[in-house]
């Protein structure tokens, strides 16, 4: 009896429903917490982790540079977070960027295997997508050939004539300034072009040309999937067990990127193999294909480097500018003054004018502050543990370069959510050596981030913006923004509500990369020279 009364006052323990929540709930909760809460590791020496948010997180939505600047405000200039099972660190004082990505490169200088973006989409490769290692070298130096200080200024004239082939599309398209037109698509021509140059040696003939719009596309499909915080996928591995439509879109252009490049590659092999190499331009490819053993996929990866890295970066910048100018119709007349004193009408301003027209060297810093392409640039990653400054950063950690935070420091850009190009008068360097500085807090901006896997288009792309820059600025008025672009920012400032107001241009397109939303202008040419150049310019159908 005692025996059979002891069983049954058990399961009556057991079966009672609070009990069991309670036994649920601890159980959930010993299981879930490791993976709401962020991990805390130890240095060699005991040394925490840099601080940061409690709770971990899976991704971040399009704005996420607004995020990563709060919690530098809450944590400080080195913080960490933790997505999913990955640590990352993130950047938000120039001088601890230079310590760790410049004077630590040997540490801080490899990518993530991002699932979308480095698996899926560019299979490791591409430049931005490689490990440090020998095939990131390979591939790395190769396009340095192509995009060296030295190789870019033999591209002068080819890209003095693309800037004039934008003018006159723009020019066409407005019907000869007789209504607004959208400088969207001639801005991204003129930088496809000149990429389509380097690396393949041709360019597109016209607005209407079918590559444009298809490398367009997928561009902008490879903008808006690879943000390095946007994908829960990459950082929840068992999401990588279902057909989700993340990894449809990416596997998709991966498909497309092969059909497109993988053509472009092949019609040029068969010219090389029929004795034609004689008429192909000096360019990336043929330089590949007649010289370097390389696996087809390596090619073909190198080409789209090009394409992914050159073409929405450089139009975006150029479509910021355009809108700037048409809000800020005083800081155009000072660049029309600067260029008439220095240029005059009889000519176009070339490169050699550049140190002359420090006014319009100023603006294009400060767009490129104000509106870098990428407030989130690719991810570093370490490859060693580190401790810096009493903390622990270990060996996979992901590290991010928090532009946003950096380019709006009040101490060093004053009133630093103003357009204002008068901050960087008296800086006569260049960004690419600005970027060279041993001081970190003289630097002009970081918009191409830095270390060993700083921006190789450095170069080609300063040529390409001054130029482009300072030719629209001789050309023409940008006369203003039309209802349209007012509208689109309606929602983040209200701008309808407040004329006169200068236009915040807080949204855009795209997640990794970002442009404008597209917006309208009305062109008005400044001089009867301008009009003659524009409408007698015959070099814009011939490479
Ligand atoms: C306004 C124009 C441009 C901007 C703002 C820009 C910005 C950047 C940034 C921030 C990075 C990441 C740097 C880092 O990891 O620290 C990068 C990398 C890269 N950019 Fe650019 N870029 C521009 C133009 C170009 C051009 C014209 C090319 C032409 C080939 C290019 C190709 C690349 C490549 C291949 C990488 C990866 C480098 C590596 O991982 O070693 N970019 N760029």
């Amino acid at each position: 009896m005692a025996a059979s009364s002891a069983t049954v006052a058990l399961p009556s323990i057991l079966v009672s429903p609070m009990a069991l929540l309670s036994v649920a709930i601890l159980g959930m909760l010993t299981y879930l917490a490791p993976l709401l809460f962020r991990k805390q590791l130890r240095g060699p020496r005991d040394e925490p982790l840099p601080p940061g948010p409690l709770f971990r997180r899976l991704w971040l939505g399009q704005y996420n540079e607004l995020v990563f600047d709060k919690w530098a405000r809450a944590f400080g200039p080195l913080y960490s977070v933790w997505f999913g099972d990955q640590l990352i660190v993130v950047l938000s004082h120039p001088r601890v960027a230079q310590d760790l990505l410049v004077e630590n490169g040997a540490v801080f200088s490899s990518r993530k295997d991002y699932y979308v973006k480095n698996e899926v989409i560019l299979h490791d490769r591409a430049i931005t997508a490689n490990p440090y290692d020998q095939r990131w070298r390979d591939h790395r130096n190769t396009a340095m050939r192509f995009l060296s200080e030295r190789a870019v200024a033999g591209y002068s004239d080819a890209i003095e004539s693309e800037v004039v082939t934008l003018l006159r599309s723009l020019y066409d398209e407005s019907n000869a300034c007789a209504k607004p037109v959208t400088p969207a698509l001639s801005a991204v021509r003129f930088t496809l072009n000149n990429m389509l140059r380097v690396s393949f040696g041709q360019r597109t003939t016209s607005l209407e040309d079918a590559l444009l719009h298809r490398i367009q596309r997928l561009v902008m499909e490879f903008d808006d999937i690879t943000s390095p915080t946007s994908n829960a996928i990459d950082f929840v591995k068992p999401l990588r067990w279902f057909p989700t439509r993340t990894y449809k879109r990416a596997a998709q252009l991966n498909a497309e990127m092969n059909d497109q490049y993988g053509s472009m590659i092949a019609a040029m092999q068969e010219r090389l193999d029929n004795g034609e190499a004689d008429a192909i331009p000096e360019c990336a490819i043929k330089h590949i294909l007649q010289n370097e053993a390389w696996e087809h996929e390596d090619v073909l990866m190198l080409a789209v480097a090009f394409a992914f890295g050159g073409v929405h970066s450089i139009a975006g910048i150029l479509q910021w500018f355009i809108a700037f100018m048409a809000t800020h119709p005083a800081v155009a007349a000072a660049a029309h003054a600067e260029l008439d004193q220095v240029v005059g009408r009889d000519r176009l301003p070339t490169n050699e004018d550049e140190k002359d027209l420090p006014y319009i060297r100023a603006i294009i810093k400060e767009v490129q502050r104000i509106h870098s392409p990428f407030w989130v640039p690719t991810p570093h990653y370490s490859t060693a543990d580190f401790v810096y400054n009493g903390m622990f950063i270990p060996k996979g950690t992901v590290v991010i370069l928090n532009c946003w935070t950096m380019h709006h420091d009040e101490t060093r850009y004053p009133d630093s959510y103003t357009f204002n190009p008068e901050r960087y008068l008296g800086d006569d360097l260049s960004s690419s050596a600005s970027s060279k500085l041993r001081d970190p807090m003289a630097r002009d901006h970081w918009a191409f981030g830095a270390g060993r896997r700083i921006c190789p288009g450095f170069a080609i792309a300063e040529r390409e913006i001054w130029l482009a820059v300072s030719g629209m600025l001789w050309y023409g008025f940008i006369l203003g923004i039309r209802i349209s672009l007012m509208l689109c920012f309606s929602r983040a400032y209200n701008f309808a509500q407040v004329p006169g107001a200068p236009i915040s241009l807080a949204e855009y397109e795209g997640s990794s990369g970002r442009t404008p939303l597209p917006f309208e202008i009305q062109l008005q040419l400044r001089h009867t020279k301008a009009r003659e150049i524009i409408e007698n310019h015959e070099g814009w159908h011939s490479l």
